[in-house]
């Protein structure tokens, strides 16, 4: 089965291509370059944020299809910000739900998620089965990752997401973009996170970049082959 994996920048697509060690190829698509792996994975750099990483992904779905090769599954991948406890620095995390957390409309008496204006949608699921296999492969947490398109940094906004979303374990801002783009082409969609940072207050000078990326490479390098044999039946 052909896999496309969107992270949003370089560094985490170059982190990814560890668990990929024979030589890569870069193949561009209208609107997007992919770095195709010998294994049959596609890495793509989509951009930072939901828009530019729906673009990206839909560009490469799009390619693919039209080709005749279209891909069995798209993941998200990248670092993260994490929700303490729950998601540590340096832990891992699969979302089962991937939600978008400021779509929507402010009101005098809170956030109204824009399917309670009665347009689209908010979250979209990953097949269980996939879940279950990539998180106990790498030893991560499964919960809500949420999306964002404003990088929470005040104790204010971090508590107000954790009230609205229990579940939630990270935020990035890239997943719920994949996910519509995954979703219009009717590709199953997962998304992993290394988390580099707590979500909370603003202290960018503290963020673990690194041991993210390297938690990121190690993850891949279990899961590679368990994506490529997984097939959307395991789920039926
Ligand atoms: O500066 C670097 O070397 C570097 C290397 C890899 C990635 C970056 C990024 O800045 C990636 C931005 C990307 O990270 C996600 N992210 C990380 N923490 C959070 C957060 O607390 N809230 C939301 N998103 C977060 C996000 O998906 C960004 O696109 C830099």
């Amino acid at each position: 089965m052909r896999v496309l994996v969107a992270t949003a920048v370089p560094a985490e697509r170059d982190a990814v291509a560890r668990a990929f060690p024979t030589a890569a190829e870069d193949v561009p698509v209208p609107g997007a370059v992919l770095r195709r792996t010998a294994a049959g994975c596609d890495l793509l750099a989509a951009g930072v944020g939901p828009a530019r990483a729906a673009a990206s992904v839909s560009a490469a779905l799009t390619a693919a299809a039209l080709d005749g090769t279209p891909y069995g599954l798209v993941v998200s991948a990248g670092i993260g910000g994490g929700f303490l406890p729950g998601a540590p620095l340096g832990s891992l995390v699969v979302a089962d739900e991937i939600t978008v957390a400021d779509l929507g409309a402010e009101t005098a008496d809170g956030f109204l998620p824009v399917t309670e204006l009665g347009f689209g949608t908010v979250t979209h699921r990953s097949p269980e089965s996939l879940v279950r296999v990539v998180s106990e492969a790498i030893g991560a947490r499964t919960g809500t990752v949420l999306t964002v398109s404003t990088v929470t940094g005040t104790a204010a906004r971090a508590d107000g997401l954790r009230a609205l979303h229990p579940r939630a374990l990270a935020e990035g801002m890239e997943g719920f973009g994949v996910a519509e783009a995954a979703a219009a082409h009717e590709v199953p969609v997962l998304e992993i996170r290394a988390i580099s940072n707590p979500v909370g207050p603003r202290d960018r000078a503290a963020w673990r970049i690194g041991d993210a990326l390297a938690a990121l490479a190690e993850a891949f390098g279990k899961i590679a082959p368990l994506m490529e044999s997984w097939s959307q039946h395991d789920d039926q």
